[in-house]
């Protein structure tokens, strides 16, 4: 066996050779010896194909028509292709062709996933060669509505369901997973899927399209990536009462029922993976979010995705902007219009890094930031009844019950919609923050689409051209008065492939806040003297691949400095090495 596994990856030759991939080179420095051999056991192809048909229906291995004829000869599979040998450039111009041909979005999001399953290099492919076509397809606005109607499409299992039925086997079922060799999880609970609210179970289209995200953004190889949903139960009446509801059919538990499950999940992740492992809780209620993350944070490799990659996002945007509007962060004022996970998050590592730069202290820089509820302005009177993450944002003032009464008082330099309520930025709202800017920074963080607070042609319109605008979700450029605007997306996508890339090619064991402020600074470094002209605040996402070994670098950088990375000796030169390690889709030779 082992002479065949070294044929193949002598053949494969330097383009092909995937660092990350059990066959490849570089196995040993990434993974360590131990997870090498095992890998060796349990993923070749030549160990566990049977026969050509079985290969043809393994979606890592299925290459389809771009099978040599000297494969075909090899491996049974005479027969069963037509005479045709494509490439694999080919097969992608015709998979866009098919994909582009489909008007409704959720039919490009199946046919995604179809090929997903049938040629995962393929999808790795089309996906990194199309990004900023395609992530819409796979990730926002698209897999909200794949997240809603996913008892309707669903077709084999893409991910792990660990519901209440598995409690006490949670360990027996992680070991069902035919990959043993995870690096990265992500895990939600499906209570606020994106700005839709409880899916319950359905939330799994979100851990499977950010794991995507993962191996295509940020070069983790798909098979090291575990997406789980756990199940409690939904609070959602209709996908209660929808006969193709894939759940289970109960209220969600709580309190103790809900945390044993949990304790019991991530005490079965340590065991099997091992410390290494990364766990990205993703798509939580605010209730459980803030509770989990503090109490994994200390003994797991975990960060929550919406708390902190979304703020490490939005503070690299930030940053950008100084270069358009002046000044230093400290010298700004920011209104959120949401105080939940995102909201609270963002603020905080704001305040951090102002801290951090100026040494001002952390309480100070936070004065500087203020945030809207659903009950208005956060401020000292109402302390005593706030969540424990919004009290630092209590500050003195006197109550205020409307969003545009808080711009007109406050007077915000940057307003930050992370309420995950639709159309909230309205004329009004926006007209004032530009009676009080010349630039107004505003960010519709909310997902999906028809959650985001405003759209990009309201933001452009409302300020007469004079706003520099993101949103969460995807916008197209926009010309008003002959000037063409480019929207950034601020989402954490630009973050957390990268940010947990970096934390895999060191070894990290622990997430620190200051690997987050390493992961803006990277991201912000990104944007060029260009990308201002156009009024961006974020590189292309066409990038994403050169920009998240930059992320990862500075990550993996942080994470030797604070002495959390187990991957010894440090390499000499972080970006080459992240570089080097990243999963590649191109088809790797047979022969
Ligand atoms: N762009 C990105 O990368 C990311 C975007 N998001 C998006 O951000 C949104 C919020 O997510 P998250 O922070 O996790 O959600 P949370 O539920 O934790 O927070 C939502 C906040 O919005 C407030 N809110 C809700 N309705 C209103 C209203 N009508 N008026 C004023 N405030 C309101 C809530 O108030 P109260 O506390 O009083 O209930 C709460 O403070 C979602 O749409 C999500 O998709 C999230 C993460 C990343
Ligand atoms: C982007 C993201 O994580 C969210 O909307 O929840
Ligand atoms: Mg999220």
């Amino acid at each position: 066996m082992e002479s065949r596994l070294k044929r193949e990856k002598d053949a494969d030759g330097e383009s092909v050779v995937d660092p990350t991939s059990t066959v490849g080179g570089g196995v040993e420095d990434v993974y360590g010896e131990d997870r090498a051999s095992e890998d060796l056991l349990v993923t070749p192809w030549t160990v566990s194909v049977a026969s050509g048909y079985t290969l043809l229906r393994d979606p890592h291995h299925n290459k389809g028509l771009a099978f040599t004829e000297r494969e075909r000869d090899s491996h049974y599979l005479r027969g069963l292709l037509p005479p045709a040998v494509s490439t694999q450039e080919l097969q992608v111009k015709k998979l866009m062709q098919s994909i582009r041909s489909y008007d409704v979005p959720l039919h490009k999001y199946v046919a995604m996933m179809e090929l997903q399953e049938r040629n995962e290099r393929l999808f790795y492919k089309l996906l990194i060669d199309n990004v900023e076509e395609l992530l819409p397809v796979v990730y926002t606005p698209t897999v909200g509505e794949a997240c809603q109607k996913y008892g309707s499409i669903f077709k084999r299992p893409q991910g792990l369901y660990i519901s209440l039925k598995e409690k006490g086997k949670i360990l027996e079922v992680l070991k069902n997973w035919p990959e043993r060799s995870i690096q990265v999880i992500v895990v939600t609970d499906g209570e606020r899927i994106l700005g839709l609210g409880d899916l319950g179970c359905q939330g799994m289209g979100i851990p499977v399209g950010k794991l995507a995200l993962y191996s295509a953004l940020g070069g983790v190889r798909p098979s090291a990536c575990l997406p789980v949903t756990i199940d409690v139960g939904t609070n959602n009446q209709k996908l209660l009462d929808d006969e193709f509801y894939i759940g289970l059919r109960q209220k969600r538990a709580t309190g103790k029922e809900y945390y044993d499950l949990l304790e019991e999940f991530m005490s079965a992740v340590k065991q099997n993976y091992g410390e290494k492992v990364l766990v990205q809780f993703e798509d939580f209620a605010n209730h459980n979010a803030f509770e989990l993350l503090a109490k994994y944070k200390t003994s797991h490799l975990v960060f929550n995705d919406d708390i902190q990659g979304t703020a490490s996002v939005v503070l690299a945007g930030l940053v950008a902007s100084l270069k358009l509007l002046g000044g230093s962060l400290a010298d700004h004022t920011f209104l959120f219009f949401g105080a939940g996970e995102a909201g609270t998050g963002i603020a905080e590592l704001i305040a951090l890094e102002i801290s951090t730069k100026t040494n001002i202290p952390l309480e100070e820089a936070r004065k500087k930031i203020w945030l809207v509820d659903s009950k208005g302005l956060i401020v000292s009177s109402r302390k005593e009844s706030l969540q424990h993450f919004k009290k630092p944002w209590a500050h003195d003032h006197k109550p205020l019950s409307t969003l545009l009464d808080a711009v007109k008082v406050i007077k915000p330099s940057v307003l930050i919609g992370t309420s995950g309520v639709g159309k909230t930025f309205t004329k009004d709202v926006v007209e004032a923050m530009a009676a009080i800017n010349e630039r107004p920074l505003i960010m519709a963080l909310s997902n999906p689409t028809s959650q985001a607070e405003c759209t990009a042609e309201q933001a452009y319109t409302w300020t007469e051209g004079r706003a520099i605008f993101s949103s969460g979700s995807p916008f197209d450029p926009y010309e008003y008065n002959g000037k063409s605007f480019i929207p950034g997306q601020a989402n954490n996508a630009y973050i957390f492939p990268g940010l947990g890339f970096g934390l895999v090619i060191s070894g990290a064991i622990r997430v620190h806040d200051e690997m987050l402020l390493a992961a803006s600074e990277a991201l912000a470094s990104e944007v060029t003297q260009e990308h201002y002209e156009k009024g961006m605040i974020y590189p292309p996402l066409a990038n994403i691949r050169k920009i998240s070994a930059h992320i990862a670098a500075n990550v993996a950088g942080k994470a030797y400095e604070l002495g959390l990375a187990t991957r010894l000796p440090r390499p000499a030169d972080l970006v080459k090495y992240a570089e080097s390690c990243m999963y590649t889709p191109i088809y790797r030779s047979y022969i």
